[in-house]
């Protein structure tokens, strides 16, 4: 066993709607779901010999982390995008205004395949990213995600109010609620099939992975071809992690 298997990592994903955690040791991930308190924070604080934190959100709270790190003495890295990584070549024109999210997504989804790939996130925002046969990532889409939708909806009109549900279907709605639904809906799942679309031109037999807390809603409407892999920016971490630790170690 090399020393890389044997810290005992907690990984942060810092987004825009909600703190989500995971611990890594050994080779094994736990899913600590998300973060709510402090009280929570601390109890898992005191168990953990590093830090990985991928924010592209809440700035404050992972400030405020880093200096309770600083202050326990636990090493602490930020996750930043980079040019090249474990053969993935990033062409983004600018990688410091790429959401690490979206970046360690793709590593992640690189790990478990050869073949060109798209990745489909249907979370706070809907994000998706194209990977072609040479392991270039060439880029991707930012469209609202679901509940965005259906929040801007309502705040740029008077008359169009209703609820976001479980699940969403295509069907004609014959009331506000279920026109607005099956709009949003047809939105959602429009984005999928131009992505599934577009991945025909990254070469042979592209797999179409899935993931972010609002596909159950339309999951039911997709073609069941696509790979649901929910913990996508994890794994992403797994392997940053690893290459920290070799560098360290
Ligand atoms: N347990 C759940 N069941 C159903 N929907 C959920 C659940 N948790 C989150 N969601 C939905 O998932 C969306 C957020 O998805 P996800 O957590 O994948 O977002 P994300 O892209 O990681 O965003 P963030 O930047 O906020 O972390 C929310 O809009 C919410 O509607
Ligand atoms: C697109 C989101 C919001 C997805 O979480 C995030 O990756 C982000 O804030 N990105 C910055 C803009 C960019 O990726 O070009
Ligand atoms: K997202």
């Amino acid at each position: 066993m090399s020393e890389v298997s044997r810290v005992n990592w907690l990984f942060i994903d810092a987004g825009n709607s909600c703190i989500k955690a995971a611990s890594y040791s050994a080779g094994a991930m736990t899913m600590l779901g998300v973060i709510e308190s402090h009280c929570q924070l601390s109890s898992i604080l005191a168990q953990v010999d590093a830090i990985l934190i991928a924010s592209v959100g809440q700035r404050g709270w992972v400030n405020e982390l880093k200096e309770r790190c600083h202050t326990l003495s636990v090493p602490c890295f930020e996750v930043e995008v980079k040019r090249s990584f474990l053969g993935i070549e990033n062409l983004y024109e600018n990688i410091q205004q790429m959401g690490c999210d979206r970046w360690l997504a793709v590593i992640g989804a690189s790990t478990l395949t050869d073949s060109p790939f798209v990745i489909a996130d249907f979370g706070t925002a809907i994000n998706v990213e194209f990977v072609d046969q040479q392991r270039n990532y060439i880029g991707g889409w930012i469209a609202p995600g679901i509940q965005l939708l259906y929040s801007s909806l309502f705040k740029g009109t008077d008359k169009v109010k209703g609820q976001l549900g479980r699940s969403l279907d295509l069907k004609a709605g014959k009331n506000t609620q279920k026109a607005v639904d099956g709009g949003c809906a047809a939105a959602a799942v429009g984005i999928l099939t131009m992505a599934i679309q577009q991945a025909e031109d990254l070469g042979d037999n592209p797999v179409i992975f899935v993931c972010g807390g609002d596909f159950a809603r339309i999951e039911q409407l997709t073609n069941k071809r696509v790979r649901h892999e929910s913990a996508l920016v994890f794994l992403g971490m797994q392997e940053y992690a690893a290459q920290i630790a070799l560098k360290c170690g």
